[in-house]
């Protein structure tokens, strides 16, 4: 039989997809672009399962993930809470001191507010967080930073310059598995 999917929002490093290895080892990875298109794969059928992300505990809700989940007849199959540590990444051979605007998805943003304030760092909005780590390792920008993951900075050969700019050390993110109304996968 073929490994069972599960659909994510983001690029392998998403903190999504690092949630679909810890609470479903034997379900395959489906990235797709937005929590819409998650909620899509599963009510076709494409993927047997979806994650979102539904609350941070410092930052609230996820009002994007929770719009497409009111408009959705999925249903819920589990929720899991995923620790969250958030790091500043750049290209090789930038340094901290050149950084001027930091970029990530607005909830990470929200997750380090306060240290991006203490760095004077203007932000900017994306749609995820390792989408914004894999597109600054595709140019040459030194002055920007993404706050995203190790696994990011990892896969995606970006530097850490400087390790959990979250506010709160305790910072988690609660994930909601969904399923095809049911369906007892
Ligand atoms: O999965 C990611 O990496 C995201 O960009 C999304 C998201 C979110 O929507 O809350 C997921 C977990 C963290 O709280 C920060 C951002």
């Amino acid at each position: 039989m073929s490994r069972p999917t599960v659909a994510y929002q983001g690029l392998p490093g998403a903190f999504s997809h690092e949630a679909c290895l810890a609470f479903l080892p034997a379900f395959w990875p489906i990235a797709k672009p937005s929590f819409a298109a998650v909620a899509a794969a599963v009510e076709a059928g494409e993927a047997d399962l979806g994650i979102l992300p539904i609350e941070n505990s410092s930052a609230g809700p996820v009002e994007e993930a929770h719009r497409v989940l009111a408009q959705s007849p999925l249903a819920t199959v589990s929720e899991h809470s995923l620790p969250i540590r958030l790091h500043l990444l750049s290209l090789p051979g930038a340094r901290l001191e050149a950084i001027i605007r930091a970029i990530s998805h607005p909830m990470a943003l929200a997750q380090c507010a306060e240290t991006l304030r203490s760095l004077k760092l203007a932000t900017a909005a994306a749609a995820n967080t390792a989408i914004a780590a894999e597109k600054l390792a595709t140019g040459t920008d030194l002055q920007t930073a993404v706050l995203a993951s190790s696994a990011a900075a990892r896969t995606y050969g970006l530097a850490i310059l400087r390790r959990d700019v979250h506010d709160r050390p305790d910072n988690a993110t609660r994930f909601r598995v969904v399923g095809r109304p049911g369906d007892s996968a």
